[in-house]
């Protein structure tokens, strides 16, 4: 089988460049940017693929072993790994003045294998022209020798280059993320052609594989999984139950901070669906009290993960045999919070079922959706026969309302924010756009959040000095990186008016329209 090896520089994304791989048929394994020559040569890749990265080559010792050059195997540098193999092979990178986040179209220069009839659009005189998304400060200013440019905007004249004798590529931009339109084109270009990988690694024995790993990991043993009734830990749920019945029950907590009328919801739908155990804990006391005084963002994930363990400990305590604690933790969990299995990415925020595992947890974890994207989940779900409509809800963190309430979280806050999130959702449902589609299932994800700052209004001729509401909602295929969603602004006005009208304490509601980068999607 052939295999490709993706060293990792700490990049946010350098997942999705696995998965752009494994959508081109070929498997790939990621690891830190500073694995010896003599593992590179032992793991035989047929191409290898280097990530960007956070540091700035010149200043860091982000270096892998140029070595690495010399074993005839094809290279794509991204980002960081292309100002690093541009240094590292006699180019010179240097602190740009410009400085580029988000979207950016370059133009092709040349002929060049990685672009040859991939293209978006053409510019006035007929070049073509790629729409990529970048996310540098720094770029390439030299071409190491033996290297042509194929590719430039005015922001970066060096935004793509090649030594094709040699068959090293670098691009400035990010092909790995969906917003670069070929950047998947652009992946197996690299991987399938210039390095002639074998398309042989095909995911249709995924859950035959993954319920033998599961059988041989728990044997006999009892698994308890966490159940929030969201897309991961259901689909978690249906696959750990088709690997193993009765030995599993699930764990629903009711922490205070769902939404409206959700906890009935999940209850209602588990009992009718997926004849598994479920155990539903009342714990909004536990968690309120802890929360409460508390206001920095970390602080409160940290807070809301130690409780979420502690009722799993004591829910476990219950049943002597269970031996695992399963979560449907998948990968965007995982690389948000520290940096994947290679511990080179920065921390942006500490995902509750990650963050909060202490080292005393009596229970080993099982988490089957550990490698894959929401995307790919569904589509496990679908194949495992869950209901569309679980399978396509929009994800709900599991600090729920905890992170949609910004700083000190208060009952009173939280029952604001649960009638006017649920005005939102429904509003969302009940609107559809030319082609008949609902802006629920038009958006990938939606909520409103709370902000504790009061701002002055007017209503029936009196003085009002309420709180505010932000809408939120993205369009986006990995929740990696995310576009705000352009919502019809009769569909806005409906919602804003509902909620002004309908909940008492409100009086001002805005729509934020940032873009992940730079923004999150959460507020917190
Ligand atoms: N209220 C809850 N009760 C029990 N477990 C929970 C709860 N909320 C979250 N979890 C656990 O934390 C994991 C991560 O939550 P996350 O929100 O990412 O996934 P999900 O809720 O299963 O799916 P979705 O992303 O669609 O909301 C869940 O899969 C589940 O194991
Ligand atoms: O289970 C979760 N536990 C968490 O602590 C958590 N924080 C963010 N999210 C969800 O992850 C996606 C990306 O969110 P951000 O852009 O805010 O990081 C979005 O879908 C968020 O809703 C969480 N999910
Ligand atoms: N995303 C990246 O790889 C960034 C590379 C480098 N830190 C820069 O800012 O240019
Ligand atoms: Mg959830």
């Amino acid at each position: 089988m052939d295999k490709v090896l993706i060293l990792d520089f700490g990049s946010q994304v350098t997942q999705l460049i696995a998965r752009r791989v494994r959508e081109a048929h070929v498997y790939s394994e990621i690891h830190p940017f500073d694995v010896s020559i003599e593992f590179i040569r032992n793991f035989n890749p047929k191409a290898i693929i280097l990530s960007g990265g956070p540091n700035s080559v010149y200043e860091s010792d982000y270096q892998a072993t140029p070595e690495l050059f010399t074993l005839g195997v094809p290279v794509l540098g991204i980002c960081y790994g292309m100002q690093w193999m541009a240094q590292a092979l006699g180019g010179k990178v240097e602190s740009g003045h410009v400085r580029e986040f988000g979207y950016a179209a370059i133009r092709a220069r040349g002929h060049s294998a990685l672009f040859r009839d991939i293209q978006d659009r053409c510019n006035e005189e007929g070049h073509g022209l790629l729409d990529v998304w970048m996310s540098h400060g720094d770029k390439v200013t030299a071409l190491p020798e033996g290297f042509k440019l194929i590719a430039s905007n005015d922001a970066c004249p060096i935004a793509a280059m090649a030594d094709e004798a040699r068959r090293f590529y670098a691009v400035q931009f990010h092909p790995e993320v969906t917003h670069t339109k070929q950047g998947t084109a652009i992946i197996s270009r690299f991987v399938l052609e210039i390095a002639g990988a074998q398309p042989s690694w095909v995911m249709k024995d995924y859950i035959e594989t993954a319920v033998a790993r599961i059988r041989e990991q728990v044997g006999s043993d009892e698994v308890i999984l966490g159940l929030s009734g969201g897309v991961d830990s259901s689909v978690a749920a249906a696959l750990i139950h088709r690997a193993i019945g009765d030995q599993l029950t699930c764990v629903f907590v009711d922490h205070g901070l769902l939404r409206y009328r959700e906890a009935e919801q999940v209850m209602d739908m588990f009992a009718g669906n997926l004849g598994v155990k479920v155990i539903h804990v009342h714990a909004a006391a536990d968690f309120m009290k802890h929360l409460a005084g508390v206001s920095d963002p970390e602080q409160k994930r940290k807070i809301i993960g130690r409780e979420f363990v502690e009722v799993f400990q004591r829910e476990s305590a219950k049943l002597p045999k269970a031996k695992w604690l399963a979560q449907g933790t998948i990968y965007p969990d995982v690389i948000e919070s520290a940096g994947a299995k290679t511990g080179k990415a920065h921390t942006i925020k500490s995902h509750h079922n990650v963050g909060g595992l202490p080292d005393t947890l009596h229970l080993q974890l099982l988490e089957p959706l550990r490698e894959l994207f929401k995307d790919e989940v569904r589509e496990l779900g679908v194949e495992l026969g869950l209901p569309h409509h679980m399978v396509y809800r929009h994800p709900f963190p599991g600090p729920g309302l905890g992170v949609r309430v910004l700083g000190e979280v208060k009952a009173e806050y939280v029952e604001l924010l649960q009638r006017a999130d649920a005005i939102f959702i429904e509003e969302l449902r009940n609107s559809r756009n030319a082609e008949g589609k609902s802006w629920y299932e038009l958006t990938s994800q939606a909520f409103a959040v709370f902000l504790p700052v009061k701002s002055v209004g007017v209503m029936g001729d009196g003085r009002t000095y309420d709180y505010v509401v932000a809408l939120r909602a993205v369009v986006t295929s990995d929740f990696m990186t995310a576009h705000w969603a352009e919502l019809p602004y009769d569909l806005l006005g409906r919602v804003s008016n509902r909620i002004i009208n309908e909940v008492r304490g409100i009086n001002r509601v805005v729509y934020d329209v940032s873009g992940k980068p730079p923004a999150t999607i959460e507020w917190e």
